[in-house]
C-alpha cells in the first residue's frame, strides 16, 4: 500500500549531540548593510503570499512512501510520515519558511527544561541563523559567573535586569534563534523586545520537565534549590509553583507549540520520546500559522 505524504513529523532516533553544537554562540554580530527582504514571489521568496500579497496554503512535501512496518496506532493517528528522514522535513519546511520570517529573530519561551537551547540549536542550524542562549549572554556580560552565582551573589532583581538588557540588545539583530530564560516572559518589558521578532512558547507537560531535571540535577537552577524532599517530588512542587504564576505569562507568545499534541500525532504514549528535531519542525509549523493570521 502506498501512502502519500505532505507534512508531518517522524519517529526518528535522537540527534547527534555535536551536531548541535556547531554554531558558534558567543558573537552578535549582524551585517550593517542588512535591509529587509520584500516579500515577493520570486526564487527564495515567502510561498506563504500570492502575487496580491494574499497569504496561500502551501504542501511542499510531497514523498511517496510504503506504509510497511509504519506501526497501526501512527497511521490511525494520522501521522503518516513515520518513513521520513525528519532532518531532510526540518530542512525543507526551514527553506520555505525562511523567506517569510523576513530576517526575523525567533524567541524560544518556556519553563525550565523545556527544551529551548536543545531545540533552539536544532533549529538555528536548521535556518542558518545563529543561536544565543539568554543565561550564557547573562554569564558573559557579568564576568563569566554562573546564573546559580549571580543569584546567589546578587539576587534574582539584578539577575533579571540583566536579562532585560541581554533581550533588548538581542531585539536590535537579526536572523538569530534564541533561548530565553525560563523567567523572562515574567517582565513585560522584555516582551516588547521580543515583539520585534517572533516568540514561540515550548509547552511540555510538568511531569517531563521534572522528569528532565531531577536527571541532569537542580545545581545551574537557583529558583529549585530550595525545597526539601525527593529529588523529583520537590522539583515537581517547584515548577508547579512557578508554572502557576507564569503560564498565562508564557500564552502571550505568538505561537505555542505543545510537545503532548505532538506525541498524540505521533502515536507516542511518552512525550519524552519526541525528538528536538520533531519539535522543531513543529515550531516551523506554528510560525507558519501565526504568519498566516
Ligand atoms: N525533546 C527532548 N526529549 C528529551 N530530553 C530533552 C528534550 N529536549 C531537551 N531535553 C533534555 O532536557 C534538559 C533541558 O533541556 P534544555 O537545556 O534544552 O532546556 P531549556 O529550556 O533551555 O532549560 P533552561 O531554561 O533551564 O536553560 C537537557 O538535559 C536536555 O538534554
Ligand atoms: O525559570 C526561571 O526563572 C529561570 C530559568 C533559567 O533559564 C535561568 O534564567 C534562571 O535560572 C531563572
Amino acid at each position: 500500500m502506498e501512502a502519500k505524504v505532505s507534512q508531518g513529523l517522524q519517529l526518528g532516533t535522537w540527534i547527534n549531540p555535536q551536531k548541535l553544537a556547531r554554531k558558534p554562540s558567543s558573537s552578535l554580530q549582524f551585517p550593517h548593510n542588512y535591509e529587509e527582504q520584500r516579500w515577493d514571489n520570486g526564487p527564495g521568496s515567502c510561498p506563504l503570499r500570492t502575487n496580491k500579497g494574499k497569504l496561500r496554503r502551501t504542501l511542499v512535501l510531497k514523498v511517496s512512501c510504503s506504509s510497511e512496518n509504519v506501526p497501526a496506532s501512527v497511521l490511525d493517528s494520522g501521522s503518516i510520515s513515520a518513513l521520513f528522514d525528519e532532518s531532510q522535513i526540518l530542512k525543507n519546511k526551514s527553506e520555505e519558511i525562511k523567506p517569510c520570517l523576513n530576517g526575523r529573530c525567533i524567541y524560544l519561551v518556556g519553563m525550565m527544561g523545556s527544551g529551548k537551547t536543545t531545540v533552539g540549536k536544532v533549529l538555528s542550524e536548521a535556518l542558518g541563523y545563529s543561536f544565543h542562549d539568554c543565561d550564557t549572554l547573562i554569564e558573559q556580560a557579568v564576568g563569566g559567573t554562573t546564573v546559580a552565582e549571580i543569584f546567589k551573589l546578587h539576587g534574582e532583581s539584578f539577575f533579571r535586569d540583566n536579562e532585560t538588557k541581554v533581550l533588548q540588545k538581542l531585539s536590535s539583530m537579526h536572523r538569530l534563534v534564541v533561548s530565553t530564560g525560563g523567567g523572562a516572559v515574567v517582565r513585560p518589558t522584555n516582551w516588547r523586545h521580543m515583539q520585534k521578532g517572533i516568540s514561540v512558547w515550548l509547552d511540555v507537560p510538568l511531569e517531563a520537565l521534572a522528569r528532565r531535571i531531577t536527571a541532569v540535577g537542580t545545581v545551574s537552577r537557583p529558583l529549585l534549590h530550595h525545597d526539601y524532599g525527593d529529588p523529583y517530588s520537590k522539583t515537581m512542587k517547584r515548577l508547579s509553583a512557578l508554572y502557576e504564576e507564569r503560564g498565562e505569562a508564557y500564552a502571550n507568545a505568538n505561537a505555542r507549540v505543545s510537545v503532548e499534541n505532538i506525541a498524540a500525532k505521533l502515536g507516542y504514549q511518552d512525550v519524552c520520546n519526541v525528538t528536538p528535531t520533531a519539535i522543531a519542525i513543529e515550531v516551523l509549523l506554528q510560525i507558519e500559522n501565526f504568519l498566516r493570521e
